[in-house]
């Protein structure tokens, strides 16, 4: 039997649990997006897509060429749904707005368009990550504040990852699906269900050349970590960094492990390198419907309040055991 297409699950789901249709659309329309985005990765130097764009975002990073096509692909196609207020993508300083012309809805959408945007030239696993929330004041035109609201509060989140295959993971709250993208139809279908994390792992991903700028609790747990069974976790790990944290994750949902990217001393100013509103928050909100945990070291990721739309956090995620301890080695037990 040929498996659910994204529109067929969404439709269920709307039957089934009551899913309202407009956040449907919503997902429909990032779902639009990343095909795109698909298409353009798979094409690479022959769209003319690789390479620097000449400008920096917000956050004084170099923008590639392809994180602001990304970027463009993804609000274009989330106003077309109908169904959003307002949008906040990494690309953009502000709260990007619905033009005048279009119809508001009910949802604000927080995205990465482009996550690993240091893989783009090299070929190697990308993705796009996105958060859902409803909104305080449907249909009226976002503020920054109307963003200001703890993870928890998510309807939806997922990421969609540009790989081998490119592979859409989304949860609704209720568990993590997995569609791949049929590239002969252009269609995603459901391809897992019930993604489950064990609480244990013996796989870590963190990036080691850091090592000397991290707080002292981290460099405890990945010395611990790299002892391996001659030290106090009496068992071997083994390690992995695509810096992508789409491709990062995306491997934990399958055989599980521990990513973090933690605070360190070179940036003091700044609680990590992750952004709290679209890579943090959507990838806790899977991890946790996967089973696994989600903290900053100190708290519960989709817990925390943010203060500004491009905040950033550190982040601790993936088999509860392990973030459990790395986060009782930071509250100093
Ligand atoms: O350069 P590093 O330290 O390896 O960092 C890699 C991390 O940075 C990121 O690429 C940041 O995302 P962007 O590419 O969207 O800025 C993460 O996906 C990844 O985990
Ligand atoms: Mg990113
Ligand atoms: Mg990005």
């Amino acid at each position: 039997m040929t498996p659910l297409s994204l529109q067929q699950y969404l439709a269920r789901e709307e039957t089934l649990r009551g899913l309202d249709p407009q956040l449907a659309r919503v997902i429909s329309g990032i779902s639009e997006a990343c095909k795109t985005i698909s298409s353009l990765v798979r094409q690479g130097a022959l769209a003319g897509v690789l390479g620097l764009a000449g400008s920096e975002n917000v956050q004084g990073e170099e923008q590639k060429k392809l994180d602001i096509i990304s970027n463009d692909i993804f609000v274009e196609a989330l106003v077309q749904t109908g169904a959003v207020c307002g949008m906040v993508s990494e690309e953009v300083d502000h709260v990007i707005s619905v033009p005048e012309t279009e119809a508001l809805g009910p949802y604000l959408v927080a995205f990465d368009p482009l996550d690993g945007s240091s893989n783009i030239d090299i070929n190697v696993s990308i993705g796009s990550i996105f958060g859902i929330l409803p909104a305080d004041r449907p249909k009226r035109v976002a503020v920054e504040a109307d963003f200001f609201k703890p993870g928890r509060n998510l309807k939806a989140a997922g990421y969609c990852m540009y790989g081998p295959q490119t592979q859409l993971v989304l949860t609704l709250g209720q568990g993590v699906v997995m569609f791949t993208l049929d590239p002969l139809t252009g269609t995603f279908r459901l391809t897992r269900e019930a993604v489950r994390v064990e609480r244990e792992a013996k796989e870590f991903a963190i990036n080691m050349s850091n090592e000397r700028f991290w707080e002292k609790p981290v460099q405890r747990y990945i010395g611990e970590l790299l002892q391996g069974k001659d030290g106090v976790r009496g068992k071997n790990f083994n390690m992995r960094w695509i810096a992508a944290m789409v491709a990062e994750v995306h491997r934990i949902l399958q055989r599980g492990g521990i990513f973090m990217y933690p605070r360190d001393s070179r940036t003091p100013d700044r609680p990590g390198k992750l952004r709290l509103l679209y890579e943090a928050n959507p990838m806790a909100m899977i991890m946790e419907n996967a089973g696994g945990a989600a903290t900053n070291g100190h708290e519960r990721i989709l817990d925390i309040t943010p203060e500004k739309i491009h905040e950033r956090v550190a982040v601790f995620l993936g088999a509860a055991e392990e973030v459990e301890r790395v986060t009782a080695y930071h509250l100093d037990k």
